[in-house]
């Protein structure tokens, strides 16, 4: 696998406090990647230090195969609220995109421009929530990046405006060819967009692969009671619950269910995410479970 992002026990503190540990984590080239956690996983934490905004006060982080931060002109980065200058036009962020970088497409940029009918002439502030998200975006598109990283860009819109924005992302991901990791609480949203999924829960894996492969090889079995070790050894368990004569686990297995006394059935992307949430916190006190929104 080619990384595009690779973290080797990556670690940051802020004062005392640690928003990321030991954090080891591969981001597979040519995919559009939906990095996944609850609020606080250390998704923002990770993408800022990618990016070479923060420093690791821990480990290490590569990205495009050389140290976060030395690469930047290959980097696109939207980062969480898409910031953009409140006081600049829209066509001042696309002469200042020119200037900053080398790559810089002006013809898409003018033709994004154009098809989301944005008035050059006004300025960002002045902007909906949408429009300047997708301000933003075509600034990290136009830049042609080899990688394109987006931190929730989508958290504060609609419904409406948050599938165009991952419509139009699709689109553009086809049309150029790039990989692109996409940070989102939103199961939804990763569903619509991505094609590969990797879940952070207080800065550990959880899970990570081709959605599509995922889900082929995750099942919800039902059936009378049994314990989960009298499964077969390829049947990694990730959930369980369990009546006085009714087991259901779910399990990951890349082999066929052989055993006729279950009942097997598919699981939504949604299941699997909220398992693998789940599973992380079993043990800890109820006010500690993370939250994962899940919205349609
Ligand atoms: N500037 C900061 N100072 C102190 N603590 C911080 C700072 N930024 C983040 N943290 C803490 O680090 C942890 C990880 O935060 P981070 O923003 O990376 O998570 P996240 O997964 O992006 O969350 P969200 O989905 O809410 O954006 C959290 O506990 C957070 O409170």
């Amino acid at each position: 696998m080619t990384a595009v992002l690779s973290a080797r026990s990556l670690g940051k503190r802020y004062g005392r406090r640690w928003a990321l540990t030991d954090c080891d984590l591969d981001v597979p080239a040519g995919h559009v990647v939906g990095l996944v956690g609850p609020n606080g996983a250390g998704k923002s934490t990770l993408l800022n230090l990618a990016v070479g905004l923060l420093t690791p006060t821990a480990g290490s982080i590569e990205v495009l195969g050389a140290p976060a931060g030395a690469t930047m002109e290959k980097v696109g980065f939207v980062a969480q609220d898409t910031p953009t200058y409140a006081r600049l036009s829209v066509a001042d962020h696309l002469r200042l995109g020119a200037r900053l970088n080398p790559d810089w497409d002006k013809t898409l940029a003018e033709e994004r421009i154009g098809r989301l009918r944005l008035d050059p002439s006004q300025r960002a502030g002045r902007l909906s929530g949408g429009q300047r998200a997708q301000l933003a975006l075509t600034l990290g598109l136009a830049k042609r990046p080899d990688l394109l990283m987006l931190d929730e860009p989508v958290a504060a819109l609609d419904p409406l405006a948050r599938r165009e924005f991952l419509q139009d992302l699709m689109e553009a991901v086809a049309e150029q060819e790039l990989s692109v990791v996409l940070s989102s609480h939103l199961v939804s949203d990763v569903e619509r967009a991505c094609d590969y999924l990797i879940v952070l829960v207080d800065s550990r894996v959880q899970v990570s692969g081709e959605i599509d492969h995922l889900l082929a090889t995750h099942h919800r079995i039902t059936g009378p009671r049994r314990e989960a070790k009298s499964l077969p050894r390829d049947q990694f368990v990730v959930g369980e619950s369990h009546t006085d004569r009714q087991s259901t686990f779910l399990i990951r297995t890349e082999q066929p269910i052989l055993d006729p006394a279950w009942t097997v059935s598919q699981l939504t992307l949604e299941d699997l995410v909220l398992a693998y949430l789940g599973r992380r916190t079993e043990t800890d006190p109820p006010a500690a479970r993370p939250v994962l929104e899940v919205q349609r």
